[in-house]
């Protein structure tokens, strides 16, 4: 049992807004998206990517629409310094695309990263210290004014060593993280930041990034989002920032804390493809990015090659992708159980119909605009429904079960997926379908059939199996069907029925095409029974359907 937690743990203080605007703001534009997958990302799995495989993520990141990609920490080993110097010296950078590189406040480090960063069009150096009272504390062991003297003195490191890469051309934005700023005291972050602003001196025409990390997640999104407010509303030339957000996932909440984060004024947000990242996660780009495309705004990431992209990421990170990942998992877009599944069915067509604002129920987006298959969005077990039965029957063999015989079909199939305790395919529903109704053989089997019609009148003369025995038989009707129900019922012994319902379908399979004929009858007690039919002509489709019925009746 747990321990009443009351002693050893205490909630996070609130910040103090008293006109807090986000709550009421909505999102109309995409932020900047800065990946760091290669960096954050890739600390923190046991393995780290080699250059090869982290050449393979960054093309997969440009092809995405990825304008700022921070690319590594140049200075923590040679595997990184080299990818830098690949990445620069094969110009396998894009124009529009500018490298980051993450380095701490100190001169060995800074020295090695702008050593790295020589000869690229366009970089951002990012220092990072950390400010909140435990890592000032424990880590560093230094007062709040130590800890800002560390930041202005890494601050001027940098700035004395513009020179190397502006003097080639490079362009440098200037990017300060205070690390663990969500557990900093919002008083001490603002000064902390316009200290290094006081060295890097940045102007509206040339912005410096205050990126503001959720390093781990110590409070609900709505206190970082009025951190971020606070932080947006008090801090001196907030118009020469890009502020930038960067959450992780420790209490499940890392999405919601960016997008509050951005309601609260964030200008840009940094975070991974699918959330890999230290602990829990870094956020994850495409839910956010997901969500504002379902809302009907441009990403600006183009997400369209999911699989592609989910392939590439377990192939570099060694990573899975769990199953319920939003958008991204495997069975997103799937419904096993029946009322859904009818729901989805119906939703689908409806949309085929108008074609406008997507409104099919239980699919956040059409999962064909990130290149997933309908195929996958139903599938069967037994939780389903008939509908779902009749979905799969239909999009993957094109057999159109009629109405009424979807409600005798889909609990005689349930039943047998019941029994079996596991997902079957749609082949594996036409199996059943094939041996419930079109092999049904006994107690009559059909072994010939012809029917002539004069003045209206048909005469049938047909050979059944009847119980092993063949044997001839002759019947009279309005038509084909109606001369064989009397030839079955005078002279086969097959109890009385009429004929209640018909439809027939064409039904294609390779270069074959065959009819398909559904009956259902009725008996002299009211019983309703369905039998089907298949064969190249659709007179003899029908007849089986009719022998179909009659020996399921049996
Ligand atoms: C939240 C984040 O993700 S921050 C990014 C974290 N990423 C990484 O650490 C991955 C890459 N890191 C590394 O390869 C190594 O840690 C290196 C190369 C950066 C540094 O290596 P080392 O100096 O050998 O060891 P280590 O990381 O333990 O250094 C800790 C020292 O740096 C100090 N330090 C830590 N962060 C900073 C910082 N941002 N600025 C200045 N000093 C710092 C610590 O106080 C400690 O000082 P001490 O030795 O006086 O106690
Ligand atoms: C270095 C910073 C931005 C970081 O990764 C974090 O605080 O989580
Ligand atoms: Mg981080």
């Amino acid at each position: 049992m747990l321990k009443n937690p009351s002693s050893k743990y205490q909630p996070f203080p609130l910040i103090n807004i008293p006109n807090r605007q986000w709550p009421s703001r909505h999102l109309t534009h995409a932020p900047i998206w800065c990946s760091v997958d290669l960096r954050d990302g890739n600390q923190a799995l046991a393995v780290p990517m080699n250059v090869s495989q982290k050449l393979d993520m960054f093309d997969a990141l440009v092809q995405c629409g990825f304008k700022e990609i921070e690319v590594g920490f140049p200075s923590a080993s040679n595997t990184e310094f080299q990818f830098n110097r690949r990445l620069i010296e094969e110009k396998r950078i894009p124009e529009d695309v500018t490298i980051q590189c993450l380095v701490q406040a100190r001169e060995d480090l800074i020295e090695k990263t702008v050593e790295s960063l020589i000869g690229a069009k366009q970089v951002v150096i990012h220092m990072y210290n950390s400010t909140s009272p435990a890592q000032r504390k424990y880590v560093f062991g230094k007062s709040k004014e130590e800890i800002i003297a560390v930041a202005v003195k890494g601050a001027q490191m940098i700035k004395d060593r513009l020179h190397r890469l502006t003097a080639g051309g490079t362009k440098v934005t200037l990017q300060y993280s205070p690390e663990s700023f969500s557990a900093t005291e919002v008083e001490f972050a603002k000064e902390i930041s316009e200290a290094v602003m006081d060295v890097w001196q940045p102007t509206p025409e040339n912005k410096m990034i205050l990126n503001l990390p959720d390093t781990v997640e110590v409070a609900m999104p709505n206190v970082y989002a009025d951190q971020i407010e606070w932080i947006c509303t008090n801090i001196k030339n907030r118009e020469s920032l890009i502020i930038s957000l960067h959450t992780h996932n420790d209490r499940g909440t890392g999405t919601a804390a960016t997008e509050l984060g951005l309601l609260a004024g964030a200008d840009r947000v940094e975070g991974t493809l699918f959330g890999n990242g230290e602990r829990t996660g870094n956020l994850d780009i495409v839910q956010v990015a997901m969500n504002l495309y379902m809302h009907g705004i441009d990403p600006k990431l183009d997400f369209s090659d999911m699989s592609g992209l989910i392939s590439m990421y377990e192939r570099t990170t060694g990573m899975t992708v769990p199953p319920r990942q939003p958008y991204a998992g495997e069975l997103v877009f799937t419904a096993f159980s029946g009322s859904h599944q009818d729901a989805i069915k119906k939703g689908l067509a409806g949309y085929e119909q108008h074609k406008s604002i997507w409104d099919v129920p239980y699919l956040t987006i059409d999962p064909e605009d990130i290149g997933r298959e309908y195929r996958e969005v139903i599938r069967v077990n037994s939780q389903s429904g008939k509908g779902g039965v009749a979905y799969l029957l239909e999009s993957e063999f094109g057999i159109e079960l009629p109405k009424d015989m979807q409600r005798e079909f889909g609990p005689l199939a349930n039943d047998i997926v019941d029994k079996l305790g596991r997902e079957v395919t749609a082949a594996e529903l036409k199996g059943m379908f094939w041996k419930e109704y079109i092999e049904r053989e006994s107690p009559y089997s059909l072994h010939h059939f012809h029917a002539d019609g004069v003045d209206g009148v048909f005469t049938c003369r047909c050979s059944l199996v009847i119980n092993g025995k063949e044997r001839g038989i002759t019947g009279k009707g309005n038509g084909p069907i109606a001369a064989f129900a009397q030839a079955l019922i005078q002279e086969a012994g097959a109890p009385a029925f009429e004929v209640a319902t018909y439809r027939e379908q064409s039904l294609s399979s390779g270069t074959e095409a065959s009819a398909l004929a559904y009956i259902q009858i009725k008996t002299t007690s009211g019983k309703t029974i369905w039998g089907a039919g298949v064969d190249t002509n659709i007179e003899l489709a029908s007849i089986k359907a009719v022998l179909s019925a009659v020996n399921r009746a049996a």
